[in-house]
């Protein structure tokens, strides 16, 4: 019998199962594959890693406009992907087995399977569990089109072994982080990319004006971005669009979206209820619809973040063994790693009551850089408190931690203004936004008349 069983040694099942542990309990965490989960393996690590190789070719290519030629640009993708390797290696013994050993976790090389309300299988032997806390991510989706999958598409999970050479002709199918991370990498490093999306625009979940700064980006960089246009078929070599059109690839990337691991958990027999889309039911408080089993990470239909999933790990864990409900919070921070990256959080524009605007070409530290395409806006609430935010532009997502501290803390534009803010720096947009949001205010019907009233008094009282 174990205190917590954790079925998933990704991030939400990794830091769930120290959590507990750090808490006294026995712990013992099933894990099929490798510890380190999707983030350290498969997405965010070597997702990173790429990219920094990307823009360094990038950089190189257009250093001209700062006057500095670094010659032609050649990329040997072998060294680019070692690079890729040893970031992952870097990072491999923090999430290892001997790593959650030396914390108190038992770690079985297994899968786990539940068999009963408060049984499960971890390779092949019974186990009974207090607690049980699901963590087994999601796994990239494909899409039931013809030919599909006699294409042998590359998706997020085979993409860094399986492609041993930089494909000429790259499609990426979906144009979601995903799609517009990598596709954006891709082209840099020298394939000609295209990326498809059935949707109107890319990155549908950011605001329309960030959407359109990155694909003017992506363009820039040589993608063709394909967007309005269903695929009907993969037919010779080539996505067939629902407009006639044909996209021909050497490789082809899908990216369209992940769907949670939960198919062959056993999850019926624990009365652990699903929805649809095979996302675990859960609460606030994480439990699921088995008062002894709760759930976290990308399988339980909450935003797919590393983020997301450490910190609700850890409150799943706490709940389960502490008898707590605390909640989840509802502010999650997100940002997609393209040039120039996007960061938001909190409301989008149009559910704010006001939205001040600061464009990159009046940052100074973006003239300096020579990267003014993008722009920061604040979403205000009638009392002025910050309640969402976006930056679009370089280093946008470190900016990101003082803007989700504002929508936590509800925090207000005369907050943010009074603030100092160093100069010339990227979050400095912020900051104006707020100065030029209290300004506003100042020189507001009421207040300025108030305002305009009180320096004449003075003058007259001086003057005297
Ligand atoms: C290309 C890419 C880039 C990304 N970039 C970012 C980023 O920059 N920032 C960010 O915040 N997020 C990013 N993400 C998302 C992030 O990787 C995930 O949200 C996060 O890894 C989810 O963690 P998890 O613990 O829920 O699941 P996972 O990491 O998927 O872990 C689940 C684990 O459970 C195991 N498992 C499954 N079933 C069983 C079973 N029955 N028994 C035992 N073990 C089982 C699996 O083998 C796996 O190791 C990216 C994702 C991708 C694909
Ligand atoms: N920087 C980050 O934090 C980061 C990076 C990568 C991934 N992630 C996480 O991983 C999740 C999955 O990413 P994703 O990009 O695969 O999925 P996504 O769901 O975010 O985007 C998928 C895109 O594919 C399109 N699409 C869906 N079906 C299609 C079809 N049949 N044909 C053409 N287009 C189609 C959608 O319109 C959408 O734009 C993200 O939601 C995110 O939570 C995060």
């Amino acid at each position: 019998m174990v205190d917590l069983l954790v079925i998933g040694g990704g991030t939400a099942g990794m830091v769930g199962a120290r959590t507990a542990a750090s808490l006294g309990a026995r712990v013992l965490l099933a894990e099929r594959d490798r510890t380190g989960g999707d983030c350290l393996w498969t997405g965010c690590v070597p997702s990173k890693a790429l990219l920094a190789a990307a823009d360094a070719a990038a950089g190189a290519r257009t250093a001209g406009r700062f006057g500095v030629d670094a010659g032609e640009v050649t990329v040997d993708f072998g060294r680019v992907r070692a690079h890729v390797r040893a970031a992952i290696e870097h990072i491999r013994p923090v999430d290892s087995r001997e790593a959650l050993e030396a914390a108190g976790v038992q770690v079985e090389a297994a899968e786990a399977v539940l068999t009963g309300p408060g049984t499960a299988t971890v390779g092949g032997r019974g186990v009974r569990f207090g607690r049980a806390l699901l963590a087994t991510g999601a796994a990239p989706a494909l899409p039931p089109v013809d030919g599909l999958a006699e294409a042998r598409p590359l998706t997020s999970e085979t993409v860094w072994d399986d492609l041993t050479e930089l494909p000429a002709r790259l499609a990426v199918l979906g144009g979601g982080p995903i799609g517009c991370e990598l596709g954006q990498a891709f082209a840099r490093l020298g394939s000609a990319v295209t990326v498809v999306d059935g949707a109107d625009r890319l990155l549908t979940e950011e605001p329309a004006e960030a959407s359109a700064v990155v694909t003017a980006a992506l363009r820039r960089d040589g993608v063709t971005v394909c967007t309005g246009s269903g695929v009907t078929a993969v037919r010779d070599g080539a996505l067939r669009l629902a407009d006639g059109s044909a996209v021909p690839f050497d490789r082809l990337l899908v990216a369209v979206g992940r769907r949670p691991r939960t198919a062959d958990l056993g999850c019926a027999a624990a009365g652990v209820e699903l929805r649809g889309d095979g996302t675990v039911v859960v609460d606030g408080a994480l439990r699921t619809t088995n008062p002894r089993i709760w759930a976290a990470g990308d399988l339980t239909g909450h935003p797919q973040f590393t983020h997301t999933a450490g910190v609700h790990g850890s409150l799943a864990a706490t709940n389960a063994l502490l008898g707590l409900s605390r909640q989840v919070d509802p502010v999650v921070p997100r940002v997609t790693y393209t040039s120039p990256e996007v960061a938001s959080v909190g409301l989008p524009p149009e559910r704010g009551v006001t939205v001040r605007r600061v464009g990159h070409g009046h940052v100074d530290r973006a003239v300096t850089d020579g990267a003014t395409d993008g722009f920061t806006t604040l979403v205000l609430d009638r009392r002025r408190r910050v309640v969402g935010a976006t930056a679009v532009g370089p280093r946008a997502g470190e900016v990101l931690g003082e803007l989700t501290l504002a929508v936590r803390e509800r925090l207000t534009t005369t907050d943010l203004a009074g603030t100092t803010h160093a100069y010339p720096t990227y979050s400095g947009a912020a900051w104006d936004a707020a100065v030029d949001d209290v300004r506003a205010r100042l020189a507001g019907p009421v207040l300025g008349r108030v305002l305009r009233a009180a320096v004449r008094l003075r003058a007259q009282r001086s003057a005297r």
